[in-house]
């Protein structure tokens, strides 16, 4: 670049002569500005202040949840015609190809904690789409532990460090679970705890969006849906003690045989699908559609198959593509859209907000957050902290009548009789206590689903017993009785081993 080129790029050297980060060459990196030989340092040697001043903000913070996790590049390839139910350009055609990023986590733990723990796993997908960037924010989970929203921070807590002496705390954790109104999460915990809860590969699990979300097509006509991504290389779950082994072996277990699959060409894929019902059925339900800890029928609500997600491309650099690497709920395009499950409403606001404070304010300017495939043109958002972009340059900061702008999304039919909702602004805490309908999803799966799988109904009282074992013994009766409700064989099953294992672990302590 000639001395009178205007533009200031973030150009590397190709010819690998060492600078300073304001370019200037150096001669000796590991010599320091002194007086002598020997004697004290000089203010004046901005190298050595600059080096050991920028390691010092070479961190930003972990995510809270969510913290340790691994992924990839890929694409979406559409493989059948669902222009009847969603009209996002992503969809449009057979075979099209979208580009992806797939980042897949542990949630309670730190960044540094084995990625073999039990504990669900975050499966969040960014699609850079010529509609903007989408961004399917999931787990590997089809339901979830909370429906009041106010309940996530008190949760996380209890599955993360207790204040007082930073250990995992059992009677933190089942402490929470028992509690008669948090009982919602038996569903969830009863998947946590069967194989399903320590996955042996990120390859060989599912992902779910959970939530109940809208999607319309051209016409302005709306469904619910849920979405289905299905590992093409099936399920592949460690026991509980190989989970455990593996932790201490290589707590990177999943993110290394991601990488290492990825880098040998055996890309993983997973069928993405969808479950679609209308308004009139969600009325039927016997639980609200918004309920996110009940999954919905099969038979009623069969999977359709939209395309496939392939992940063949691995970073190039970790912090750069993954760490800061933003996913939200809100990043949606448009005939995708938010239902009114508030889990879900709340997660609109708490992840932009989460990457302002983890990332800064201007998170999108990042590479791997901008919508490159669309562009973006937001002359009203300008300034702030790290603006890199050129800032809209000489363009207005205020929408001037003097310019000419595009609103497309006035051509677009405007759906006006959507749900409607009335009512009064009331404080709503959705339910005080788990009636027997929170219990009657995790009792099939217990009675039906887990009895065809040899091993499976012991392994998930084995599971429990062992972790509930540590927790004093008030709570492990909450826990006994708890699982009885799903079924009195899996409570007693349940309080032998967590008996048997108290007693183990008191003679340990001797
Ligand atoms: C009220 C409920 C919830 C709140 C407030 C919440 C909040 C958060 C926050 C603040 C982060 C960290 C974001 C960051 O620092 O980049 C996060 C990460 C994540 N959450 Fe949630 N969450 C909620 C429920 C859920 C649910 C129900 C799911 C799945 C269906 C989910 C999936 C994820 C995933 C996959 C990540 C990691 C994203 C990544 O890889 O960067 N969360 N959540």
């Amino acid at each position: 670049m000639s001395a009178e080129d205007k533009t200031n790029t973030a150009e590397v050297r190709e010819d690998r002569v060492v600078t300073n980060s304001n370019g200037i060459p150096m001669n000796d990196p590991f010599a320091t500005q002194r007086i002598g030989e020997h004697g004290p340092l000089l203010m004046q040697d901005s190298n050595l202040i600059e080096s050991l001043a920028h390691f010092n903000r070479e961190r930003v913070p972990e995510r809270n949840p969510h913290a340790h996790g691994s992924g990839a590049f890929g694409y979406f390839e559409v493989t059948d015609d669902i222009t009847d139910i969603c009209g996002s350009a992503m969809f449009d055609t057979i075979g099209k190809r979208t580009r992806c990023l797939t980042r897949f986590s542990t949630v309670g733990g730190e960044k540094g904690s084995a990625d073999t723990a039990r504990d669900p796993r975050g499966f969040a997908t960014k699609f850079y789409t010529e509609e903007g960037n989408l961004d399917w924010v999931y787990n590997n989970t089809p339901v979830f532990f909370i429906r009041d929203p106010s309940k996530f921070p008190h949760f996380i807590h209890t599955q993360k460090r207790n204040p007082r002496t930073n250990l995992k705390d059992a009677n933190m954790f089942w402490d929470f679970l028992t509690t008669p109104e948090n009982q919602v999460a038996i569903h969830q915990v009863t998947i946590l705890f069967s194989d399903r809860g320590t996955p042996a590969s990120f390859r060989k699990m599912n992902g779910y969006s959970g939530h109940t979300y809208k999607w319309s097509n051209k016409k302005g006509d709306w469904h619910y849906v849920q979405v289905h991504i299905i590992s093409d290389q099936g399920i592949e779950n460690f026991t509980n003690e190989e989970a455990i082994e593996m932790a201490g072996k290589n707590p990177d277990y999943c993110t290394e045989d991601l990488a290492n699959a990825i880098e040998r060409g055996d890309a993983p894929s997973w069928t993405v699908s969808v479950q679609v019902m209308t308004e009139e059925q969600a009325k039927k339900l016997p639980f609200s559609v918004f309920d996110l800890t009940k999954v919905w029928s099969h038979k009623d609500f069969p999977l359709r198959r939209i395309g496939k997600l392939v992940l063949n491309e691995n970073p190039q650099n970790f912090f750069a593509q993954i760490e800061q690497a933003a996913f939200a709920p809100s990043n949606t395009v448009p005939y995708q859209e938010a239902s009114a499950d508030p889990v879900l409403q709340s997660r609109l606001f708490a992840y932009a907000d989460a990457h302002r404070y983890r990332i800064g304010p201007n998170y999108n300017q990042v590479p791997v957050n901008c919508p490159y495939a669309s562009k973006f043109f937001t002359p009203v958002m300008r300034d702030g902290p790290m603006n890199v972009d050129g800032n809209f340059g000489s363009e207005p900061n205020y929408y001037s009548t003097n310019c000419k702008y595009q609103f497309i999304q006035q051509d677009r039919p405007i759906q006006q009789h959507q749900e409607v909702w009335q009512g009064p602004a009331i404080p709503y805490h959705w339910a005080t206590s788990a009636g027997d309908i929170d219990y009657v999803q995790p009792r099939a799966l217990y009675q039906k689903v887990l009895a065809k799988q040899p091993g499976a109904q012991e392994r998930l009282a084995h599971n429990v017993g062992v972790h509930v074992a540590n927790a004093c013994s008030g709570i492990q009766e909450r826990v006994f009785e708890m699982f009885s409700r799903v079924d009195p064989q899996l409570g007693n099953r349940i309080r032998e081993i967590a008996t048997e294992k108290t007693t183990e672990n008191k003679m340990n302590k001797l």
